[in-house]
């Protein structure tokens, strides 16, 4: 439901339900999740595995629709946008980090950067290039932008991809288990990074993952139970120095 007083989120759901019919079978991961995104927030998504993470996070980011409730841009309900108006939102507002990564292996770390600024109209070739440039250099790979993601391990294919999400300067970076194809050390380098994006570029944050320690560095925490979200009571932000528990 939408919130009665204080500012309107950035990107809501109410109520969302998703059910998918396998043969027989029917499926039903989310049941009613109510969940507002605000400017700089960071949020984290907890719940095992099969419980409905990725669709959740799916239906956030406007790649697939609920089957019924609403999800709300700035206040507007999503299904009331045309095609084109929604690709428009998606691709200025919303950075997406998918768990495996989705670069293309027969182009460079450069032009997979690129790629989301093909359809920006206020940039020539020479700007975007720039531009995926300074998101490389950003993200500490610089030097490898004409390596192709074969030529680049784990850790700098996910970097790669998360510079792919940035290029496009969004508000709200949604990460689906941005560490499930990491080493432990990678992973929680990568969360640093992620953190200080966060602190430094104001970028909101949704993760959504399976790893407690992971989801504690989100200023609010919540866990998928049976198909809706319940508030985790403390995170490591909300917590006194040197206690933690989930
Ligand atoms: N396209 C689909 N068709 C049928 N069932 C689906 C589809 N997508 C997801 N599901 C089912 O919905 C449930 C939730 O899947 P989802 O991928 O959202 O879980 P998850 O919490 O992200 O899991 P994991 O942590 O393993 O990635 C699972 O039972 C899955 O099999």
């Amino acid at each position: 439901m939408s919130r009665a007083r204080g500012p309107v989120a950035a990107l809501e759901l109410c109520q969302v339900a998703k059910r998918f019919r396998v043969g027989d079978q029917l499926i039903e991961p989310l049941r009613g999740v109510d969940l507002a995104i605000h400017d700089r927030d960071y949020v984290s998504i907890i719940g095992p595995s099969g419980s409905g993470k990725s669709t959740l996070l799916h239906i956030l980011g406007c790649l697939d629709q609920p089957d019924s409730g609403q999800v709300l841009i700035g206040g507007d309900d999503v299904s009331r946008l045309d095609d084109a108006a929604l690709s428009a939102f998606r691709s200025r507002t919303l950075g997406f980090v998918f768990q495996k990564f989705h670069l293309l292996d027969r182009m460079s770390a450069l032009r997979n950067v690129e790629l989301p600024l093909d359809y920006n109209p206020a940039l020539d070739r020479a700007a975007r290039r720039e531009r995926a440039l300074a998101c490389l250099a950003q993200v500490g790979l610089a030097d490898r932008a004409e390596h192709r993601p074969l030529q680049l391990s784990g850790g700098q294919q996910q970097r790669v991809a998360i510079a792919r999400a940035l290029v496009n300067e969004p508000r709200i970076l949604l990460l689906d288990e941005p560490t499930g194809n990491l080493d432990p050390a990678t992973g929680a380098e990568l969360m640093e990074f992620i953190d200080q994006l966060r602190r430094e570029a104001g970028v909101a944050v949704v993760l959504v993952t399976h790893d407690m320690e992971m989801a504690r560095r989100a200023e609010r925490g919540f866990r998928l139970v049976e198909g809706r979200l319940e508030p985790v009571a403390e995170t490591v932000h909300a917590l006194p120095a040197g206690r933690l528990a989930l």
